[in-house]
């Protein structure tokens, strides 16, 4: 595991974006595996700033991103695949035709869930996975539990989680209570694993994470398995530390 202390948020993003970017540059057509939440904002303004000055070119690019809501549109703001075109695909120059994230409209998800494993084995596993941490150590959209779920799944999201996200929409009542999201066996085949975490809410849970017992209740941990994690946080993240 390497650690890349950033000095504050914005700091955070630039060094991420760099590792993102040196990884564009090394492989022109990589797969991204992409997160979103409000920890990867300032990453994605990053590369997109970048783009603008012709340093990095998405035009040979595939993107799979972990997690979708069950029950939202495209076109509804608050779903994921809304955010990824708003903030980042559609300032770039990716094809959309690449860019892929799990249908939450699909009539049986579960057909879906397996659609999706098998477009990420066919586009070759993923080069680089970016990750945000949930407060309560989630990552994509799993969730605390008793096992790891391997594969791509729908998740009924815990209180916490729908409390947590609540601040993206008009009401509570409106976040959904579910989600597709990648399994932990997906995002621990990625070649390269970059978390990124900030702020000193997420301190305590970073810590446990890190160095605590690897256990399904805090899914995060899983990722001290990995044999190429490089977490980037800033001094408030790592102040436990
Ligand atoms: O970056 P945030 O908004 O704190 O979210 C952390 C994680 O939680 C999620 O938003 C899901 O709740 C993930 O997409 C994200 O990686």
């Amino acid at each position: 595991m390497r650690i890349i202390k950033a000095t504050n948020y914005s700091d955070m993003s630039r060094k991420a974006a760099n590792v993102i970017s040196a990884q564009v540059i090394l492989k022109s057509n990589c797969v991204l595996g992409l997160a979103t939440g409000a920890t990867v904002l300032g990453i994605y303004q990053q590369l997109i700033d970048w783009y603008e000055k012709g340093d990095i070119d998405f035009s040979s690019v595939h993107s799979v991103n972990l997690d979708e809501y069950v029950g939202l549109p495209a076109e509804h703001e608050q779903s994921y695949r809304y955010y990824m075109d708003h903030n980042f695909f559609h300032k770039i120059n990716i094809l959309s035709e690449n860019t892929n994230l799990p249908n939450g409209l699909a009539e049986n998800i579960d057909e879906e869930c397996r659609r999706y494993d098998a477009l990420i084995e066919k586009l070759g596993g993923i080069d680089l996975q970016l990750l945000g941490l949930g407060h309560n150590g989630h990552i994509g959209f799993n969730e605390p539990d008793q096992a790891f779920e391997k594969t791509t799944h729908c998740v009924t999201l815990k209180d916490s989680t729908i409390k947590a996200n609540a601040r993206f929409f008009e009401h509570e009542d409106q976040v959904p209570k579910k989600a597709v999201t990648m399994g932990i066996k997906s995002i621990m085949q990625a070649k390269r694993i970059v978390l990124c975490v900030s702020g000193i809410t997420k301190a305590e849970i970073l810590k446990k994470v890190l160095t605590g017992p690897v256990t399904p209740a805090l899914p995060g941990s899983i990722l001290q398995m990995h044999p190429n994690l490089t977490v980037v946080a800033d001094a408030e993240a790592l102040s436990l530390l």
